[in-house]
């Protein structure tokens, strides 16, 4: 297993946000964690990327404890994630975008960067190949010197994925990637999350509402309800489950 959550609870003052759900995810598979608005999706991915401790219960990540991990020492470890709502910087090009979120991994000292040592230009220029690699999987390497904002919102999707991406995660958390987007699009995602799956090896978590994307691209799901866990298996049995089917589904078979 990859990422272990374990009897997980979070409460903020009165509100018990996620009450003991625990799920685990292997390595290489794409997991859904779906649910109703207010189930605790987006706080569970707060609380595995280090932005909350959960209040009882532990995470671990390739074996060793992450749980009140700082959030960008967990990034280092091999978690990123994208945003529900898009983050990009809006007057910067799509490259700029991709280039900036290498920096805190890039292999020079800021001493190098002022004196323009030779290890910091080799390092800009690896850099810069990794950036028009990722561009290229995901399509977008033709819009690099675009502004970010200018693009369709399908495709600004596609540059936050390669922002996370840059990252080098064995572990990629996407909340909501399809919000948004139009049916041909949604399609489209579903594959490149499949491409990015094998091109870059690495397991994917996903938030989403859209349930024949979900359906089309993940192995195993947990349905969270009021915070709690009210089914984890997998997505056959889930749109089957007569509990989920009441909480979430409703006339999902017409989807
Ligand atoms: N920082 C916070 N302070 C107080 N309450 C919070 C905080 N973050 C989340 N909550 C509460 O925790 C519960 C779960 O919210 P969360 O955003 O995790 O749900 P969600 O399943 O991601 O919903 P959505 O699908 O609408 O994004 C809600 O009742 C929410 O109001």
């Amino acid at each position: 297993m990859i990422l272990e959550v374990c009897n997980i609870t979070k409460k903020f003052g009165g509100v018990t946000a996620i009450k003991d759900t625990s799920f685990n995810v292997k390595s290489k598979e794409i997991y859904g964690l779906i649910g109703p608005n207010g189930a605790g999706k987006t706080t569970m991915f707060n609380i595995i990327t280090g932005n909350y401790s959960p209040t009882e219960g532990m995470i671990k990540f390739d074996g060793k404890r992450i749980d009140g991990t700082k959030p960008h020492k967990i990034v280092h470890k091999g978690i990123a994630r994208t945003f529900q709502n898009i983050r990009l910087f809006k007057s910067m090009t799509v490259l700029d975008n991709i280039l900036i979120a290498f920096d805190y991994q890039a292999n020079y000292t800021y001493l190098e960067t002022i004196l323009r040592f030779p290890r910091f230009f080799k390092e800009e220029k690896r850099i810069k190949q990794k950036s028009f690699e990722i561009m290229e999987v995901l399509g977008i390497s033709k819009y690099a010197n675009e502004q970010a904002t200018s693009l369709s919102y399908g495709n600004q999707r596609k540059v936050e994925i390669a922002r996370a991406l840059a990252a080098s995660p064995k572990l990629l958390l996407l909340d909501e990637p399809a919000a948004g987007m139009n049916p041909n699009e949604t399609q489209e995602l579903a594959q490149l999350l499949f491409d990015i799956r094998d091109k870059f090896d690495i397991t994917i978590l996903l938030i989403e509402h859209d349930m024949k994307f979900v359906n089309h691209l993940c192995d195993r799901v947990m349905v969270l309800d009021y915070g709690k866990t009210i089914f984890e298996g997998h997505i056959e049995d889930a749109i089957k489950d007569k509990e989920v089917i009441k909480a979430y589904l409703g006339d999902f078979k017409h989807a």
